[in-house]
């Protein structure tokens, strides 16, 4: 029994995923307690996007449950978890191209508090909302203001991607997983995106899965290693990265994280 005073925000209890024969994610189990930043690593094929998909609801776990702020939601499909304040963002960007950058966020907020009709949603709420305060915050926060008019399918990746995290953070999700949010990034998009990272720690509950370790390791509170689906390491970064079927799975990416002497 955890003595941790801090509210659970997830947990996965023994969850496994199959693919016909091959055992995607096996027998998983995790908790992230509010405000934790923690990140997931992992070889290639490892399960972690599985994991997430798994987390988030896009696939059902052949075993185990997920619970959300206490709440079983192993059955209940991404849309209701969305709902209940989980948000994730893809490897893949999903954005609504055709919108503006603007309109963009303020369907994230409208979504997140106000939450109207769909038709009320497209044709009454949009426009007034394109000065609130909050929509023009976020966009001065990640450097959109001068993309504000843009419409999304002419945005570089980079730029989408920003936009994709501003979106999730707008809403203030209880949850925000990132699925590998810096890559295709240039080196000065990933610094700015990892500072806006790095003003959430102690408000936000994040989880991360991210192939530059070197990036997120200074701000993680925790790292999960993932190899073949199973959960090999937990606990403090240099403490994973010590750890001998670490350095034994991992060395490659370890080392492209700067980790050469403590893995060779
Ligand atoms: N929909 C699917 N159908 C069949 N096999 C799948 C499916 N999704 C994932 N897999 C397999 O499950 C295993 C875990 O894949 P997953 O994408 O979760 O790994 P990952 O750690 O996220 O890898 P990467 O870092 O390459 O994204 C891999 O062997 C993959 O081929």
């Amino acid at each position: 029994m955890s003595t941790d005073p801090r509210a659970e925000i997830i947990r996965a209890e023994g969850v496994t995923k199959r693919f016909k024969g091959l055992v995607a994610v096996d027998n998983v189990s995790f908790v992230l307690r509010e405000f934790d930043v923690a990140g997931i690593i992992g070889s290639n094929g490892a399960g972690k996007t599985t994991f997430f998909n798994l987390l988030t609801g896009y696939y059902p776990p052949d075993e185990g449950r997920i619970l959300f702020k206490g709440q079983d939601v192993t059955a209940m499909p991404p849309e209701q978890r969305v709902d209940l304040g989980m948000m994730r963002t893809f490897q893949l960007t999903a954005t609504f191209d055709s919108l503006t950058v603007v309109d963009n966020l303020v369907l994230s907020y409208v979504r997140a508090y106000e939450k109207p009709s769909l038709p009320a949603l497209f044709f009454r709420t949009c426009r007034s909302r394109r000065h609130h305060p909050k929509v023009v915050e976020t966009l001065e926060t990640f450097d959109l203001g001068h993309l504000r008019d843009r419409v999304v399918k002419n945005l570089s990746l980079g730029e989408k991607r920003r936009l994709e995290i501003a979106m999730s953070i707008l809403a203030e999700p209880a949850l925000l997983l990132l699925d590998e949010p810096l890559a295709g990034l240039a080196e000065t998009e990933i610094r700015m995106l990892l500072d806006v990272l790095k003003a959430r720690v102690g408000r936000q509950t994040i989880l991360i899965v991210e192939h530059k370790l070197s990036h997120v390791q200074d701000f993680l509170q925790r790292l999960t290693v993932m190899h073949e689906g199973r959960v090999i390491a937990e606990g403090p970064c240099e403490e994973c990265l010590r750890h001998p079927e670490v350095r034994r799975s991992y060395w490659q990416i370890a080392t492209e994280a700067g980790e050469g002497e403590a893995v060779s």
